[in-house]
């Protein structure tokens, strides 16, 4: 039997004793200022029990993690065309890159770069009178824990400095692959990506991932297929140019932001949360990645 807490406590040592801690992102002004020794690592199994170590109950930015409960929500929507409007290949190329977007006439890679993300805002502006309190509401719904919140500050600092953000908006409108106004658009965008979570909020909403489409309180929210279908998406293409390093080193689909936050997951098993804000050179969370190599390795859990 594998005693959990004793795994996550050896990790914890390890990386709290680690100097080289990586840099947090700075392009968001408002997350530049978070203290890289922030560690929080949160373990859910699918059985029920919870572990946890580190400040696994403080809240910090989730950003792109956001992506997937995004992609979930629009996915749920009936009649949509995201298939028609959206590809599911790796793009190999940072998560804010514009080249291939202009080259593949304004069809995004997949939805977990900026600009896939941001035509699934697009779907979801159309859906709905009011997006980010139904997409809150979805959130607090699949969580149970109406806590949840988006931190206004971090949508703002984001929107006064998005700029590539605001030129893939204006590529897709370009191409026809925007319907709503740039501005409602990325207005949706910068704050669903503000959502503020802990690790064990985190676990709690990607547990239907690893629980066949039902969520916490036991409801289906995703058919199976739709969660065969997100779950290869966050294998191929959830940590932006370093998606191979981490089937390759971890080997679980998963998704991480630039808040520093990654979560990961085994189907029928258990979802895992982690959080260090400091970022390796691709962008991903430089202490989590090796957090959760360490928990693969030493538990042999993962889909290989
Ligand atoms: N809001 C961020 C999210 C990036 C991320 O976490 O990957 C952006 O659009 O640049």
């Amino acid at each position: 039997m594998i005693n959990y807490q004793d795994v996550l406590n050896g990790i914890y040592q390890e990386v709290m004793a680690m100097k080289d801690r990586g840099v947090p992102a700075s392009y968001i002004p408002e997350l530049a200022n978070v203290d890289i020794n922030n560690f929080a690592l949160h373990l859910k199994m699918n059985s029920g029990e919870t572990y946890g170590v580190g400040q696994s109950t403080t809240t910090f930015s989730v950003q792109s993690i956001t992506k997937v409960l995004a992609l979930a929500l629009a996915a749920s929507i009936d009649n949509n065309d995201i298939l028609e409007r959206l590809d599911v290949e790796p793009s190999g190329h940072p998560f804010n890159q514009l080249a291939l977007l202009e080259v593949e006439n304004g069809i995004p890679r997949n939805p977990f770069i900026n600009s896939g993300a941001i035509v699934i805002s697009d779907i979801i502006v159309s859906a709905f009178k009011n997006p980010k309190q139904e997409f809150l509401n979805y959130v607090r719904d699949i969580t149970g824990d109406n806590s949840i919140d988006y931190d206004l500050k971090v949508a703002k600092s984001e929107k006064e400095t998005g700029y590539r953000n605001y030129a893939a908006a204006h590529l897709l409108k370009s191409f026809g692959n925007l319907k709503n106004e740039v501005n409602d658009v990325l207005d949706f965008y910068f704050v669903q990506c503000s959502l503020s979570m802990t690790c064990e909020q985190i676990s709690n909403a990607f547990y239907m991932f690893a629980n066949r489409g039902k969520c916490i309180s036991n409801v289906t929210r995703l058919t199976e297929q739709k969660v065969k279908r997100i779950n290869a998406i966050m294998l191929t293409c959830g940590f932006y140019d370093e998606a191979g390093e981490f089937a390759f080193e971890v080997g679980l689909p998963g998704k991480s932001g630039v808040g520093g936050g990654i979560v990961a997951l085994l189907p029928e098993h258990f979802v895992i949360s982690v959080w260090s804000p400091g970022l390796n050179s691709r962008g991903n969370s430089k202490l989590g990645m090796y957090a959760l190599e360490q928990f693969t390795t030493k538990t042999q859990l993962s889909i290989f």
